[in-house]
């Protein structure tokens, strides 16, 4: 075992959880160092996502991505660990993303102090800064208020706890479960409060596009790192991700457009359902199936049926 990468990751709680999720699927397969590398969206965790965006230039959501594809460029890490989620759908013509771990639960989960979504008091406040949720809970509550909210999943949780004016938020299943959270019932904070996690119903409150997957980044020019990194990529889960990046590219969608997917591969068809939500709480919705060995078809086909 001679060969030896540098992988590089972000330093939030849930970035190195994932980083080590990967050093272990990676043990025996080659050397590694890590380097924990800061990026803009760490720097500023008390201003809204856009506006931290635009003050640094970093366009849509590549402000947990940009330091890391410098590294990248740099020599100075083989491959960068992510949360898909938070990577464009379209990369510039020298990154590829090249492996995925098997995905974790796709779901998305109200956290409140005790009461549901239905249960919620009527004008509740609800802490979430992407749009994708807000639109999804306004279609289900109309009556509720959603705020921007910003901070890694501890500091989210924490908010819960101790802004009374806060009554929940959103937060992907796929981080809790990582970070150890109870994601129904009862929920213990790191501080030792008690919260709930109530999860949402997939079908019904769609996820984001690649929500869940934890995805490897390298330099196209790099094929000691992609025939090292092929041996952990998890198939089923590179075809789901592929046809909903796909699919979001077609649409054209940037960070915070509003569009929900899910998707699923059953005796080897790949199923896809898509959301697109309106600012005035309607939605278009369109499914699509083919053989998961045309992920890219599929995608298109829900594209077509959406437009
Ligand atoms: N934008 C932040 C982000 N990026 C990935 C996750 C969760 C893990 C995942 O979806 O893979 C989160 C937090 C959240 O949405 O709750």
């Amino acid at each position: 075992m001679s060969t030896h990468l540098t992988l590089g990751t972000r330093g939030s709680a849930l970035a190195l959880c994932q980083a080590e999720m990967t050093e272990t699927a990676l043990a025996g397969h080659c050397d590694l160092t890590r380097q924990v590398i800061v990026t803009t969206g760490d720097k500023r965790t008390d201003v809204p996502l856009a506006a931290v965006a635009a003050a640094s230039g970093v366009v849509d959501k590549g402000v947990f991505i940009k330091e890391l594809e410098v590294a990248l460029l740099d020599g100075e890490i083989d491959f960068a660990v992510h949360s898909l989620k938070d990577v464009p759908t379209i990369l510039e013509p020298e990154f590829e993303v090249c492996a995925v771990l098997p995905r974790a639960p796709t779901g998305d989960i109200l956290i409140t102090r005790g009461p549901s979504l239905l249960d919620l008091p009527s004008g509740a406040t609800i802490g979430t800064s992407s749009v994708r949720r807000k639109l999804q809970l306004l279609h289900l509550r109309p009556d509720l208020k959603v705020v921007d909210i910003r901070g890694n999943v501890p500091t989210r949780l924490q908010k819960v706890v101790d802004q009374p004016e806060l009554d929940g938020t959103i937060l992907a299943e796929a981080g809790l479960v990582r970070l150890g959270y109870n994601t129904q019932g009862e929920l213990q904070t790191e501080n030792g409060d008690t919260l709930t996690a109530h999860l949402l119903d997939r079908a019904e409150f769609l996820p984001a596009a690649g929500q869940g997957a934890v995805a490897m980044e390298i330099l196209k020019s790099n094929e000691t790192a992609r025939e090292i990194l092929a041996a952990i990529n998890h198939e089923e889960t590179m075809i789901r991700i592929t046809a909903e990046r796909h699919f979001l590219a077609l649409l054209q969608a940037g960070c915070d457009t509003p569009v929900g997917v899910d998707s699923q591969v059953v005796d080897g068809q790949l199923r896809l359902f898509a959301r697109v939500f309106e600012e005035n709480g309607s939605h278009t919705e369109a499914r699509a199936e083919g053989p998961a060995t045309q992920a890219l078809q599929v995608a298109q086909s829900l594209f077509e049926r959406l437009a």
